[in-house]
C-alpha cells in the first residue's frame, strides 16, 4: 500500500543545533494517526514544518502519496493545524476564514459552501459562522482553524501541540472531535493521555531519534 506519509532517514539541523533530527524514519498509512511526543526543543515541531514542507530535509526524503515533498511547494494532500490558531486565521469572518482555503484550491461557489458548512458542522462550529475570528475563545479559535482545514479536504493532518492552551473542557471537545474524525496524520503534544485518546501509535522524539511507546 502506498504510504500517505514516508519519511526516511531525515536528517535536519540548525545552526546551534546541527543535528536536532539524527535519522528519522516513519510511515503514516490509511487509518494511522501517530502521536509524537518529547521534551521541550526535541524537534517536534521542526519534523512537523519538514513534513509540510516549510523546511528541507538536510539528509533523507519525505514522500506523500509517493511523491517527493519538496520545501516552499503547495501540498494539497496535506493540512497543518498551527499551534497558535490566531497564526492561520486570516478571514474578516468564520465563514470567510473556512472559504479561504477551497476557494484557493480552484472549488466552484457552491462546493466552497458545502465545504464551510460540512466543516463547521464537523467541528461544533457552526454557530460561530458570522462572528470575527480575533474576537473567539481559544478553543473556540482552534475549532475555527482545524475547520479550515478540513474544508480543503486534505489527505492527511498535521496536528501541533492542539492542546495548548486549552482548558479541560475544549480538550475533551477537541479529544472527541478527533475520535471520531478518521483523518490519519501526526499529532504533536506534550500531553500522553491525550495522544493515546486519539492516536493509534505514539512516538518519542529524543536525542534526534523517535522510539515507539506503547500506547
Ligand atoms: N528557525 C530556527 N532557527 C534556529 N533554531 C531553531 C529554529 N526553530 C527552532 N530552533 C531550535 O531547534 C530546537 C527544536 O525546536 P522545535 O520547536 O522543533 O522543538 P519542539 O520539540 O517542538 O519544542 P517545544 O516542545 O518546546 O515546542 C530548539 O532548540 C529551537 O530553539
Amino acid at each position: 500500500m502506498t504510504a500517505l506519509l514516508e519519511i526516511r532517514d531525515l536528517h535536519f539541523g540548525y545552526g546551534r543545533t546541527p543535528s536536532l533530527l539524527r535519522g528519522i524514519n516513519l510511515r503514516v498509512t490509511g487509518g494511522d494517526r501517530l502521536g509524537i511526543i518529547g521534551d521541550n526543543g526535541s524537534g517536534k515541531t521542526t519534523l512537523l514544518l519538514l513534513c509540510a514542507a516549510v523546511l528541507k530535509p538536510q539528509r533523507g526524503t519525505i514522500t506523500c502519496l509517493g511523491q517527493s515533498v519538496v520545501a516552499g511547494q503547495f501540498q494539497p494532500a496535506v493540512g497543518v493545524v498551527l499551534q497558535h490558531p490566531a497564526d492561520q486565521l486570516i478571514g474578516t469572518t468564520v465563514a470567510e476564514d473556512v472559504a479561504f482555503g477551497p476557494e484557493n484550491l480552484g472549488c466552484s461557489a457552491l462546493e466552497v459552501q458545502q465545504r464551510v458548512h460540512q466543516a463547521l458542522a464537523m467541528t461544533g462550529t457552526l454557530h460561530l459562522a458570522n462572528r470575527l475570528p480575533h474576537q473567539l475563545s481559544g478553543g473556540e479559535q482552534r475549532m475555527v482553524a482545524i475547520a479550515g482545514i478540513l474544508a480543503m479536504q486534505p489527505k492527511l493532518i498535521l496536528y501541533d501541540e492542539p492542546t495548548a492552551f486549552l482548558d479541560q473542557r475544549s480538550c475533551r471537545t477537541l479529544m472527541e472531535f478527533l475520535q471520531t474524525n478518521a483523518t490519519p496524520g501526526l499529532v504533536v503534544s506534550h500531553d500522553l493521555a491525550f495522544l493515546r485518546a486519539v492516536c493509534t501509535q505514539i512516538f518519542l522524539l529524543e536525542s534526534g531519534h523517535l522510539c515507539p511507546l506503547g500506547l
